[in-house]
C-alpha cells in the first residue's frame, strides 16, 4: 500500500518551529555532504537538532550534521538543513523531502539545493562548482517519485511541469557573482542526474551518463527539486565537484577473442 503523509503532518512541524524562532526565513538552503559550514555564516542563529524537531526525519550518513538553523544572511531570513536524506538511507522519497514542504509552509519562497558530485564532463574538476541547469531523475523515470500516491492539491498540480526546475534569473545570477567575485573559472553550468546510490557507478553506467548528456552525478537533490518545483518554491541549485568518474581513460568496450594483449589471464 501507500505510505506518506497528510497535509497535517506537515503543518504540525512548520507549526512547532514557529513557535520555537522569532526567525521567518524567506530562503531555505539544503547543505549536501562536507558543506554544513555553509549554516555557520549566519547571524543570529536558533538552531534545532533533528531529533529534537516533531515528525522530522532523522540523518544517519558521515558529513550530515543533522540540524536546522535558522538566522540571517546578508539581510535574508534562512533556515539551513545542516544534512539531507537520502533515499538509499532506507527512507521512503516521501520521508526524504519531507522538510520541502514544511519549508513552504514556514513561508519559504526560494530553496536553494547543493550537493557533493562525481564528475561526467571533461571540463568539470574536482573543486570546481556546476551551477544545475537541469536535472535527469533516474530514479523518478524508473517510477520512484516523492509525488507518488494521492495528490496534496493545497501543495501543486497532480502533473507538475519540470521544464524550468532551476530559475533562469538565479542562474544568470549566479555567473555574475561567480564573475565579479574573480572565480569564473571555477564556475560552469551543467546537468546533475540523480541515481539511487549507494554504490558508486559502474565504468559503463559512467559512459552511459556521459553519452546521455549528464555533467556531475550524485545520489540526491533532484527529488527535493521535484518537490519543491510542485509547491511553486523558486530553485536554485550548485554541484561542488568532488572526484572525477574515471570513464574516459578507460578502454573500449568490445575486445575481440583475436587481441588479448589488453588482457591478464589468471591462467587455467
Ligand atoms: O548529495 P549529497 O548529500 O551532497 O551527497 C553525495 O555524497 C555522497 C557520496 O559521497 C552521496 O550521499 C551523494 O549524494
Ligand atoms: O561519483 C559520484 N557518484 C555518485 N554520487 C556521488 N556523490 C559524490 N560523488 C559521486
Amino acid at each position: 500500500g501507500y505510505y506518506g503523509y497528510d497535509h497535517d503532518d506537515y503543518q504540525k512541524t512548520a507549526d512547532w518551529l514557529l513557535s520555537q524562532t522569532k526567525h521567518r526565513p524567506q530562503v531555505a538552503i539544503i547543505c549536501g555532504s562536507g558543506l554544513g559550514m555553509l549554516a555557520d555564516a549566519l547571524k543570529c542563529q536558533d538552531a534545532f537538532h533533528y531529533t529534537d524537531i516533531p515528525g522530522f526525519p532523522q540523518s544517519t550518513v558521515q558529513g550530515h550534521a543533522g540540524r536546522l538553523v535558522f538566522g540571517e544572511l546578508k539581510g535574508k531570513t534562512c533556515v539551513c538543513m545542516q544534512g539531507r536524506f537520502h533515499m538509499y538511507e532506507g527512507h521512503s522519497l516521501c520521508k526524504t523531502t519531507f522538510p520541502v514542504r514544511v519549508f513552504k509552509l514556514l513561508g519559504v519562497e526560494t530553496l536553494i539545493v547543493t550537493n557533493a558530485a562525481g564528475s561526467l564532463a571533461d571540463g568539470l574538476k574536482p573543486g570546481d562548482i556546476m551551477i544545475i541547469k537541469d536535472h535527469v531523475n533516474f530514479p523518478g523515470l524508473g517510477g520512484f517519485n516523492p509525488l507518488n500516491g494521492p495528490n496534496d492539491d493545497k501543495f501543486g498540480p497532480r502533473f507538475p511541469a519540470m521544464s524550468a526546475c532551476y530559475n533562469p534569473g538565479l542562474r544568470c545570477l549566479a555567473m555574475d557573482i561567480a564573475k565579479q567575485q574573480g572565480v569564473a573559472e571555477l564556475v560552469q553550468e551543467g546537468v546533475y542526474a540523480a541515481v539511487g546510490g549507494p554504490n558508486f557507478e559502474t565504468i559503463a553506467e559512467a559512459k552511459l551518463m556521459h553519452r546521455l548528456g549528464v555533467d556531475a552525478v550524485g545520489m540526491s537533490t533532484a527529488p527535493e527539486v521535484v518537490v519543491a518545483v510542485h509547491c511553486g518554491l523558486r530553485v536554485f541549485g550548485i554541484s561542488l565537484i568532488t572526484n572525477k568518474a574515471e570513464a574516459f581513460s578507460s578502454p573500449p568496450n568490445l575486445l575481440s577473442a583475436r587481441d588479448t594483449s589488453r588482457c591478464r589471464s589468471p591462467g587455467i
